[in-house]
């Protein structure tokens, strides 16, 4: 019988007669049944032992899990009482006693004569099945901390017997890190107490989300003892093995620093929360000791000094009362940590001089010159291959120039790379993230590796995730996420620790209008609180409508730059940058295309 059969059914009460039609349909109509068989059986005179036993076994029946079984079944196959075998009597129950003197259409009398009664018992097989385990006991002294635990749950794991891993994972550091976590302290709120993974993932999957955690924990151990060694420094050739006296911070690069071994181009490391936590476009003969931005800004302890400790003042610590979406926004721009004074003479945001960029034999980028003032809204615009990315990943620090130098707010950034990369928040160029950790996860991880305390990241996650409508997906891995939900999300642990500049590659693209909308009004809030947003875009309406400067670059050079004004003349800017780019192509010689194959 179709399972709509019974509408008003529960489908539990459903798939119990489903799946147990083979012996309830045998089964004739209760009332009439048990006592003619109960007649039959006394005049058969057979034994009552006999009678007892079947009763039993009927009564168990009836208390089974699927509770009883849909009467209008059994009246739509009910067979003669004396014709049956000798099934035994089954008790008399509810249902039974007002099953139809006949047999009804099911689908009539099921909604009547189903009474839903109360719920039967769980079966306590099921229910031992759904019994949440004790958690395992922790030492008194120290709070509860889902990430100490999956560290420690990661002290065996074989993945942390590669070379890679085994000076981050020493107990030392676990011992720093509970020592580092007051009761008081509200550690790591943010983290998912069991990281869902991803359907597919392999056993390994668990030990690796702890190891990226644990890195985050490492990092947290910043705040105790602050680093002074550099990535290149402590992952170079004078210091091949950092001991035990280390500050924590320093064992992260020993994990996640790519540099002489990379041999190919545009690395990419998919399986991100394994140890090779790095890679973005990492180009042979251009290897960048510290590749990723967040990676250095977070574990170059020279300059975590210079993040904006302000940001851990209890003040800051404390929950936020904020309003929704982008009003709480401007409370994590705070203009003191990204005002500066403008005016002339002002140190630039960023500066680009003499930029070359080779790859083998390709010029990529050839000669660029760009000076973006703090407090700018900065567009690169470009036909494709024009040299926009390869731009952006050298201001973020991600590839580094043949030629030229890159200054930030007055920073060397080849000099200073860490110092430069700490006052940028980057958004790359096809959204390679940690997709295995949920988008909570992921902000915790971009919020500590920069230096915020788990208060402040936990309540920032919140502000942002508000503003970008990501607050259901907070608990969801990332590889889950839609395309502009993972812009939206990186976009926001780009945001996350309040930089002075943003270098955002194509932040637009995939993101719905509604949400593009609200990330301008995000941006807009933090420009006019003096940061610096630099984005590659090819809406030309959204930058002549949003970018108070515009530089429009082809085949590696600027060919336009300047105010909107200044580059689009009498023209719209779409008018100019196609001007500037050659026009358009000829399409003649697709006269085919008109004519349909089929
Ligand atoms: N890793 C690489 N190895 C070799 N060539 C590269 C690499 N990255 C970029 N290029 C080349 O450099 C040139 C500029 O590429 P880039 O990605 O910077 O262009 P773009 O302006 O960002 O293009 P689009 O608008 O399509 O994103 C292209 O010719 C491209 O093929």
């Amino acid at each position: 019988m179709p399972q709509d059969a019974y509408p008003d059914e529960p489908d539990s009460v459903v798939e119990g007669a489903r799946s147990d039609s083979g012996r309830i349909t045998d089964l004739p109509p209760k009332p009439r049944i048990s006592a003619a068989v109960a007649a039959e059986v006394a005049e058969a005179k057979e034994g009552s032992a006999d009678e007892a036993s079947v009763s039993e076994e009927e009564s168990d029946h009836v208390s089974a899990p699927d509770g009883p079984p849909p009467p209008a079944k059994k009246a739509a196959t009910s067979t003669p009482p004396r014709k049956r075998a000798p099934r035994p009597p089954r008790p008399t129950t509810a249902n039974s006693a007002k099953a139809p003197a006949k047999p009804r259409r099911p689908r009539a009398t099921t909604p009547k004569v189903v009474d839903p009664g109360p719920p039967p018992p769980l079966p306590a097989d099921l229910a031992a099945g759904i019994v949440v385990p004790p958690r395992p006991p922790l030492p008194e002294s120290v709070p509860p901390d889902p990430v100490a635990e999956a560290v420690a749950a990661s002290a065996d794991a074989p993945v942390q017997e590669s070379a890679d891993l085994d000076v981050t994972m020493d107990s030392d550091v676990l011992e720093r890190e509970a020592d580092a976590h007051s009761p008081a302290e509200p550690d790591s709120a943010v983290v998912e107490p069991d990281p869902p993974l991803v359907e597919d993932a392999g056993d390994a999957e668990p030990d690796n989300v702890a190891i990226i955690e644990g890195l985050v924990v490492a990092a947290q151990t910043a705040d105790v003892e602050p680093p002074t060694e550099s990535v290149a420094e402590t992952a170079g050739a004078e210091h091949p093995s950092v001991g035990a006296d280390v500050a924590a911070v320093d064992t992260v690069p020993t994990v996640d620093v790519v540099t002489e071994d990379v041999v190919t181009e545009d690395v990419v490391t998919e399986d991100v929360v394994t140890a090779d936590v790095v890679t973005e476009d990492v180009v042979t003969e251009d290897v960048v000791t510290e590749d990723v931005a967040i990676e250095d800004a977070a574990i170059d302890g020279v300059t975590i000094e210079d993040a904006p400790i302000e940001d851990l003042s209890p003040e800051a610590s404390a929950p936020r009362a904020a309003g929704e979406g982008v009003a709480a926004l401007a409370m994590v721009f705070d203009a003191e940590h990204i005002s500066e004074p403008l005016g002339e003479g002002a140190t630039p945001a960023l500066a680009v001089r003499g930029v070359t960029k080779f790859f083998g034999e390709t010029r990529a980028v050839d000669g660029i010159d760009l000076t973006v003032p703090a407090g700018t809204f900065y567009g690169l615009v470009g036909p494709n291959g024009a040299g926009k990315t390869t731009t952006l990943s050298m201001i973020a620090g991600l590839l580094r120039p043949t030629r030229g130098t890159i200054t930030v707010n007055g920073i060397d950034a080849t000099d200073r790379s860490g110092a430069a990369k700490r006052m940028m928040g980057v958004l790359p160029d096809r959204l390679r993230t940690f997709d295995r950790l949920t988008g909570r996860q992921l902000l915790y991880y971009y919020g500590v590796l920069r230096g915020l305390s788990p208060a402040v990241v936990e309540s920032r996650t919140a502000d942002l995730a508000r503003a970008f409508d990501l607050t259901d997906a907070l608990g969801r891995v990332v590889s889950d996420y839609s395309a502009g939900m993972t812009k939206k999300v990186m976009l926001a642990g780009a945001m996350i620790h309040s930089p002075r500049l943003l270098v955002l590659d194509e932040p637009f693209e995939a993101v719905d209008p509604v949400s593009s909308a609200i990330i301008l009004d995000i941006l807009g809030t933090y420009v006019a609180h003096g940061g610096t947003v630099v984005l590659s875009s090819h809406g030309m309406d959204l930058v002549e409508r949003v970018c108070s400067r515009v530089a429009v670059i082809v085949a590696g050079q600027v060919l336009a730059e300047g105010t909107i004004d200044e580059v689009r003349g009498e023209l719209t800017l779409e008018q100019r940058f196609i001007e500037l780019a050659g026009g358009l192509s000829d399409v003649e010689g697709l006269e085919w295309l008109h004519t349909f194959s089929d």
